[in-house]
């Protein structure tokens, strides 16, 4: 066990109170002087530590040095709330005054907790790029980061160059392209759509100075760190890493230089790569939510409630196969009851399990997808009938609208996906599914509905449904995000991919066929994918998840009291 030395302690004052104050190797102490209270110590861990100033410094709303004695500090740090409206714990930064007998005293105590900050925050950001999408959520980014984010990276002397974008796809372009030489960082200021674009960046522009193929089933782990403030319509990746989505705990997360791997699905389609995953891919109710919704943005987030309303009200249902490649069901399993928080055991022993004999693990290696068994033809299970809803998801996908998640016992860096299959059913044991999302109930517990912990997914439709042969591909970076100049990747409800499609010359004549089925009198016989949030331009596609592909400046869910479990 490691010895915690003391470095500093010394008699304090904050306000008219007098405090013992310790600094050890891990911890800032204070204890009030004060007999009855003795057990009162405050203890701030030093990696939470976010600045030291001298004198008394205010940052919010505007940075002030109200009284510059030379005799006093300020310490700023993480300071932790429960949340009212959801289960995670908020992060605020906490501030306290010190008054010290003498300035040498001071001297000491700022030079000390300097050299500690230093020591234990390696990992800290120094620069940063951020973008920010002016557009996502209810259309707060700039407002978010200029007033809730930029003063604190300000405060911990991280400094940031932004970036407000002007289209869809600008921020995966700039990371893909552009010089990126002294950055420890990329950040988000936006929705699920935003992170995507850095997450394909990120990915791509490691692979392509490792000099693979992002069509490969083998993959560079990526260096770069991203973070993400929320301020989108689902914020599912920010809430299901950090426990919340709020845009100071993010911030506080990212100053403190947090670090979370994550997991990561590659999308193929006939061995091209056509996207990358973390939440959600999901086909049926999910893709037709995701379609519906692209018609009515101008609603902001509500769009995914009126639609999801709209589409649970068509019925609708989907033929198809499905065949999954399971994981080794001894590690854990979908309905283990178990909830992956903060230092999860599953996850760490699956960084060992998934990169063995690594010295260093931040430091680059090659994720190899299924590399510790076999991923022949007879390990594939098949499913074949119809469905209401067909997910995969990589992690909980704990969101504002479902706290537990798509998949509450999933992990978020343990190299398998969670495969959830809805069969056909009546309305009524659907929407028991759909409703147990927004409550502790065990939407597993349903005899229509399977959940397995997998390491690939493959789908494919009836004969009478295959999509052409002589269909032209669209790969990732290639066409199946959107081009320069266009809006928004997600501009096409299933009639506006029909046109994209025609535009580039694809030959679909099978969705042409089925237009939508919203408000065409005949039903759609294929529904679309929805690729976090993406709808994918193809319907026959392999899923193949990679452990720990990429990190995010967050630590998991923290065991908060108020961390639910399910009945
Ligand atoms: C009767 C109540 C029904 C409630 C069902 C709740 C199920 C919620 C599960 C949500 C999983 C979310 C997975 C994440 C998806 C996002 O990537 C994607 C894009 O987000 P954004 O960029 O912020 O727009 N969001 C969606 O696809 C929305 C799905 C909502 C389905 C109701
Ligand atoms: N300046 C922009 N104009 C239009 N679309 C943009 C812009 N910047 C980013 N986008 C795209 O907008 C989409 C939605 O953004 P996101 O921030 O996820 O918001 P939301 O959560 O509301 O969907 C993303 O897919 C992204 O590619
Ligand atoms: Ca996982």
């Amino acid at each position: 066990m490691d010895v915690d030395l003391v470095q500093l302690e010394s008699s304090l004052w904050v306000g008219k109170k007098r405090y013992r104050a310790a600094l050890t190797e891990w911890h800032l102490n204070w204890t009030e002087l004060d007999k009855k209270n003795r057990d009162k110590t405050v203890s701030v861990p030093v990696s939470e530590i976010v600045a030291v100033e001298e004198g008394h410094v205010e940052v919010l709303p505007q940075r002030s040095v109200s009284e510059d004695t030379d005799r006093d500090f300020t310490v700023f740090y993480v300071k932790r709330s429960s949340n009212g409206s959801s289960y995670g714990l908020l992060w605020r930064l906490g501030r306290t005054q010190f008054s010290c007998p003498s300035r040498d005293l001071r001297d000491q105590w700022m030079t000390q907790l300097r050299i500690a900050l230093k020591t234990h925050s390696p990992s800290r950001p120094h620069r940063l790029l951020v973008f920010i999408n002016p557009f996502g959520g209810k259309k707060q980014g700039r407002e978010i980061y200029h007033s809730l984010v930029a003063p604190l990276f300000e405060l911990a002397g991280v400094s940031s160059h932004v970036v407000v974008t002007e289209r869809a796809n600008q921020a995966r372009d700039h990371i893909l392209k552009k010089d990126l030489t002294g950055f420890d960082g990329v950040v988000c200021v936006g929705g699920d759509g935003m992170f995507s674009e850095l997450l394909h960046g990120v990915i791509g522009r490691t692979q392509q100075e490792a000099g693979l193929s992002e069509h490969d089933p083998s993959l560079q782990s990526c260096d770069l760190h991203i973070g993400i403030i929320p301020a989108g319509s689902t914020d599912c990746v920010c809430f299901a890493t950090v426990g919340v989505n709020d845009p100071v705990t993010s911030a506080l997360h990212i100053i403190i230089g947090d670090s979370q791997p994550l997991d990561v699905c590659s999308v193929h389609h006939r061995s091209s790569l056509v996207r990358y995953s973390v939440s959600l891919v999901g086909y049926g109710f999910y893709g037709d939510v995701l379609a519906e919704s692209e018609r009515h943005r101008w609603m902001g987030p509500l769009r995914y409630d009126y639609s999801g309303a709209m589409v649970y009200l068509s019925n609708r249902s989907y033929a198809g196969l499905v065949q999954y490649l399971p994981a080794d069901p001894q590690l854990s399993n979908p309905r283990d009851n178990t909830r992956c928080l903060s230092g999860c055991s599953v996850c760490s022993k699956s960084t060992e399990r998934l990169f063995p004999h690594s010295p260093d693990a931040s430091s680059n290696y090659i994720s190899h997808f299924s590399q510790f068994s076999s991923d022949s033809e007879g390990d594939w299970v098949s499913v074949e009938g119809r469905f209401k809803a067909v997910s995969l998801t990589c992690m909980s996908s704990s969101c504002p609208r479902s706290p537990l998640g798509l998949s509450p016992s999933a992990h978020l860096a343990d190299g398998t996906g969670d495969l959830i299959i809805v069969r056909d059913t009546h309305p009524l044991g659907f929407l028991t599914f759909l409703h147990r999302h927004t409550s502790t109930q065990d939407q597993f517990d349903l005899p229509f509905v399977d959940v397995h912990r997998v390491k690939a997914v493959r789908f494919s439709l009836p004969p009478g449904e295959k999509e052409d042969e002589d269909e032209e591909r669209e790969t990732v970076n290639g066409g199946g995000m959107a081009e320069e100049g266009e809006r928004t990747s997600r501009s096409g409800s299933q009639h506006h991919l029909v046109e994209r499609g025609e535009e580039r010359g694809m030959a679909n004549d099978r969705r042409k066929k089925d237009l939508c089925g919203l408000c065409c009198s005949k039903p759609p016989s294929v529904s679309v994918w929805n690729c976090d949030g993406e709808i994918l331009p193809h319907t026959e596609i392999l899923c193949r998840v990679h452990g720990q592909l990429v990190r995010l400046y967050a630590r998991g869910m923290e065991d908060g009291s108020a961390t639910p479990t399910r009945k």
